[in-house]
């Protein structure tokens, strides 16, 4: 019933539209209407083989030339011209370049709401990201120019928001911390108050309708939280919040059910209006009600442009073509239609990519003379491609009113100092470190199992020779058990951050150096305290020397450790892509150390050819000043029948050939191995998590 009223909405407008435009424009429609074939349904006539000159005579002034002198004396705030994207595309033979996207021109105005329509694959989020200033990788050619000049990407991308399909939010916040730490982080402290980044957010949070829920956490598969549209509604927000000038989305209503899509296109489009921002969206399939919310839409498809202007007036220019819309028919339905491959048969296939070549170089070939116009920046529009009588959108008009100032005021907006920005960070990570549930659960369970089962396992060691095995067991069950615990703990956790930190910094909101040591100031603490736990307990549960500073030197050492693991962990976290390569490799590292830590061979008897690899194993260095630690001056009983006895903790380490490195040095090597592997970790990211966007 909506969508009936909506199409109908579209189609009554159409008929104003046609009514009030100008003779020279209205002339190619009425011999278009005479043209036009009359077919039961839209899947009909589509399969009717189409010549490429059919309707070409009758073609109309684009709708792109109608938008864009719309505006006349207003420059549009992002224009695009000739953009052509190709792809390497590998064959089983041999590569060849592949286009993605021919010679898209266009442009939005402030206070425009632009929809990228288009089938699967015709390059609606190619276009986007162009646009937006996120794509990688590939030939990219054209011009894109803001506010009339090339995009410097630092300022760039701080002026335009850009809300993903996915929403890469931490789920353990709330809405309202969500928004309020990406206020924090992108509103400067030198220009904002506490006080006005609260006001702002409560402000984004009542525009979006989100006050209700603004306690609600933001949630995921597994903890329950707010719905998927206001979890998208959340998403604009944290774009929202910085007051940008343009709100770029893709497929905004992916996944909710038409209430909650139409919800979200409507608030866009209120947004855009009243703030006079420019947004851009792809939609895949809007209903006839999320259509009349674009003031024009951008129909692309194979990578072409088949048309551009207002919704309203698409189905007159269609129709002009020769593809009248079936009547009670969803506009865009029959546009999506219109514009795809059939491929139900060969002659079909051949039809559609004969319609769609027509229309594209159709659209092509009528646009021309407005493509240079709409790039030029400030300047007025000749009075003589201005219409008496345009149906201009509300978005447009307010448009009309908004002043951006020269270009040369175009200061790039300052960014939070390092130190507030570290803070800011490392409090969210507190956060949602502490408030996740599985991870907390997990390290406290590894700490408590350890606890009980090394514990019990070698429970007052006593002084026994016998004792000498167990001791030595211990050591290395201990520096198995922390490895594996901190690098299987942290590394999911690291990649869940890393993935939001890459859509954060896509829109510039903080340091790479920032969130690094964030991680490390709130992870070290937990991995180092959660050990300690353990650690101790073992210590006294199994009567291991009672001497305060051989005890508080065993621990030093194992810290180190942690800190080593962890360090490797991130390295490994930051280098490697993928969760799934990153735990194979991390956990081969760690067999690795062990194998080589001292205790599976004896440490003195290794080849040459792979003896060097003990000396990169922290493992090995924390084993050999742990033993020593514990062995030294340890006095044990030999029983009275035993010929082989070793009666002094000194001679073990002997045996063990444990004797290469003092306690000390073993310290000393082991911090500058954990120095050495966070700085790597460190580097990593930087080389890897970089964006390498393209601009033009
Ligand atoms: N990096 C790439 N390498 C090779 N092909 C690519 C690459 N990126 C996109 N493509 C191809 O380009 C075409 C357009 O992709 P794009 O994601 O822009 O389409 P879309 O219109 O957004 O589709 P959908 O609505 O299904 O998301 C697709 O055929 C896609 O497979």
């Amino acid at each position: 019933m909506g969508h009936d009223i909506a199409e109908n909405r579209i189609r009554t407008q159409l008929t104003v539209d046609t009514m009030q435009r100008p003779p020279s424009i209205n002339s190619g429609s009425s011999s278009s209407a005479q043209s036009s074939r009359q077919f039961g349904s839209t899947r009909e006539y589509m399969e009717q083989p189409v010549s490429p000159m059919d309707g070409y005579q009758s073609t109309k002034v684009p709708e792109k030339t109608l938008a864009s002198v719309a505006v006349g004396h207003q420059a549009p705030l992002l224009s695009w011209e000739d953009v052509t994207y190709s792809v390497k595309f590998k064959d089983k033979e041999q590569s060849s370049m592949r286009t993605l996207l021919h010679n898209i021109s266009g442009e939005v105005y402030p206070g425009e709401v632009i929809g990228l329509l288009g089938p699967s694959g015709a390059g609606k989020t190619t276009l986007l990201n162009i646009l937006a200033g996120r794509i990688e990788g590939g030939v990219l050619n054209g011009k894109v120019n803001y506010r009339g000049q090339k995009r410097v990407p630092g300022v760039y991308k701080r002026r335009v928001a850009y809300v993903e399909q996915e929403d890469v939010m931490y789920p353990m916040l709330t809405v309202e911390e969500t928004i309020m730490f990406a206020a924090k982080l992108r509103l400067t402290e030198n220009h904002y108050t506490q006080l006005q980044k609260v006001e702002r957010v409560a402000s984004v949070m009542q525009q979006l309708r989100l006050s209700h829920v603004k306690g609600t956490k933001i949630g995921d598969a597994l903890s329950r939280g707010v719905s998927g549209g206001e979890r998208k509604r959340v998403s604009i927000g944290v774009g929202l919040v910085t007051d940008p000038d343009m709100i770029v989305l893709d497929e905004p209503t992916s996944g909710l059910d038409s209430n909650s899509a139409e919800m979200v296109v409507e608030l866009v489009r209120d947004i855009t209006r009243s703030r006079g921002i420019s947004s851009i969206m792809t939609v895949h399939q809007p209903n006839a009600n999320m259509l009349t919310c674009f003031d024009r839409v951008l129909l692309l498809s194979q990578g072409h442009l088949v048309y551009f202007g207002s919704a309203n007036q698409a189905i007159d220019y269609f129709e002009a073509k020769g593809f009248p819309c079936p009547m009670r028919q969803n506009p865009a339905d029959f546009f999506i239609d219109l514009m795809s491959l059939n491929n139900r048969s060969p002659q079909d296939l051949e039809n559609s990519k004969r319609r769609i070549e027509y229309l594209a170089q159709s659209f092509d070939e009528s646009s021309k003379p407005t493509a240079k116009l709409s790039l030029s920046y400030g300047g007025l529009y000749e009075q003589s491609f201005m219409p008496n009588s345009l149906v201009t959108t509300g978005g447009l008009r307010l448009a009309e009113t908004f002043n951006w100032g020269t270009p040369e005021d175009d200061t790039p907006p300052s960014r939070a100092s390092w130190l507030y920005e570290l803070k800011t960070l490392a409090q969210r990570d507190a956060i949602t470190t502490l408030r996740h549930f599985t991870f907390l659960s997990a390290v406290g369970l590894n700490s408590v199992s350890v606890l009980l089962l090394l514990g019990l396992l070698f429970y007052q060691l006593g002084n026994e020779v016998e004792s000498i095995q167990n001791r030595i067991g211990l050591f290395f069950a201990l520096t198995l058990n922390s490895t594996y615990g901190i690098m299987s703990h942290y590394l999911y956790v690291y990649y869940k951050a890393k993935d939001i930190m890459l859509s954060e910094r896509g829109s510039g909101s903080y340091r790479m150096s920032t969130f690094y040591i964030s991680k490390l100031v709130v992870y070290l603490p937990i991995a180092v305290f959660s050990s300690w736990v353990y650690f101790l307990g073992i210590y006294f549960m199994a009567g291991l020397q009672p001497v305060v500073s051989k005890a508080f030197t065993s621990l030093s050492l194992f810290s180190v450790l942690i800190v080593v693991t962890l360090g490797v962990t991130l390295m490994v976290g930051s280098f490697v892509g993928t969760y799934d390569l990153a735990s194979v490799i991390a956990a081969l590292t760690v067999t690795t150390w062990v194998i080589f830590g001292g205790h599976l061979a004896n440490a003195g008897d290794l080849l040459p050819v792979i003896k060097w690899m003990q000396y990169i194993s922290p493992a090995f260095y924390v084993y050999e000043g742990m033993v020593r630690t514990e062995f030294s001056g340890l006095k044990l009983h030999c029983k009275e029948n035993n010929g082989m006895c070793m009666a002094h903790g000194d001679d073990v380490i002997m045996l063990y050939k444990l004797n290469e490195f003092t306690v000390g040095q073993c310290a000393l090597i082991v911090i500058c191995m954990a120095i050495g592997y966070s700085m790597l970790a460190y580097i990593s990211l930087r080389w890897k998590a970089k964006p390498r966007y393209l601009w033009i």
